[in-house]
């Protein structure tokens, strides 16, 4: 795991409100991923966690800072370079349902990025949505299906097979787990590390829950207010942080997913 992948520097995002005011939403982050390495970026609501994620996706313009990914800067591509660029970035969204088109079917669903960029022929189709389903452990039975006939556990499936299509050296998962049960969480979780093992994909993964990241990151970013405060591997005990906003949100996710748990076991 020592092919550098992501290389961010000085990332900032200043945003001028309606009273001329400036907020910075993201200040000078800098951070890197390997091949391989799955980065857990935290911090509650308002941290600058998705003002990030936008950056990297290109959906927000950064006021200052370099994106490489492997050797390029990629703020610097033209539209035409952002298209090739598109199928090494894939994301998973915090809703399942919203981010799939009700209109159209599990095999239009996860085909259609392949037919985007002409890399399917028709005759080829429910082949490959059988193994794009198969990668997130769904039965080709999905397939006709509309996203409105799955739970939510089985529609971020299919997100997910979606977001596999092209092949994405990197995947983003922006609160991807966030909207489901505790039980659907862990097993969306488990489908991620072992699709990484086989892909070798690098992940970074959003999220406000702490404790949950911790079980399965290689490192962790603790944003707050745009800021990175802290900086913690998998192998160092969360509650050894020297820092205040870690420990604060790491008790505050440890209630907060003990109550989550409980409801689950009383229902
Ligand atoms: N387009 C915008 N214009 C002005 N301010 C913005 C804009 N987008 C985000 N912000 C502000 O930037 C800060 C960071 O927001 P951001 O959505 O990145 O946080 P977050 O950590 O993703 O929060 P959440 O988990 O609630 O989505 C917030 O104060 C937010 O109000």
């Amino acid at each position: 795991m020592s092919e550098l992948i992501l290389d961010i520097q000085g990332l900032t995002k200043e945003f001028i409100l309606p009273n001329k005011e400036t907020l910075t939403a993201c200040d000078q982050l800098s951070f890197t991923a390997k091949k391989g390495q799955t980065i857990g970026i935290v911090g509650e609501s308002g941290s600058g966690k998705s003002t990030l994620v936008n950056m990297l996706m290109l959906m927000e313009t950064p006021t200052q800072g370099k994106i490489h990914y492997r050797e390029k800067n990629i703020l610097n591509l033209n539209r035409r370079e952002i298209w090739q660029l598109r199928p090494n970035i894939q994301m998973v969204f915090q809703s399942p349902t919203a981010s799939i088109n009700p209109k159209m079917k599990v095999i239009d669903v996860v085909t259609e990025p392949l037919f985007n960029y002409k890399r399917l022929k028709a005759k080829d189709k429910r082949k490959k949505a059988q193994e794009l389903l198969a990668l997130v452990d769904l039965s080709e039975e999905y397939l006709e299906r509309y996203a409105h006939h799955l739970s939510g556990g089985q529609c971020q499936r299919v997100c997910i097979a979606r977001a596999l299509a092209l092949n994405p050296e990197i995947l983003i998962c922006d609160e991807a787990t966030s909207a489901l049960d505790v039980s659907v969480q862990k097993n969306i979780i488990d489908l991620l590390i072992n699709l990484q093992k086989k892909n070798n994909m690098t992940i970074l993964f959003v999220s406000h829950d702490l404790a949950l990241v911790q079980s399965f990151a290689h490192e962790i970013l603790v944003m707050q207010n745009g800021v990175i405060v802290d900086r913690l591997s998998q192998e160092q005990n969360l509650n050894a942080s020297e820092v205040t906003y870690t420990q604060c949100l790491l008790n505050s996710v440890y209630s907060l997913s003990k109550v989550k748990q409980r409801l689950l076991l009383e229902n």
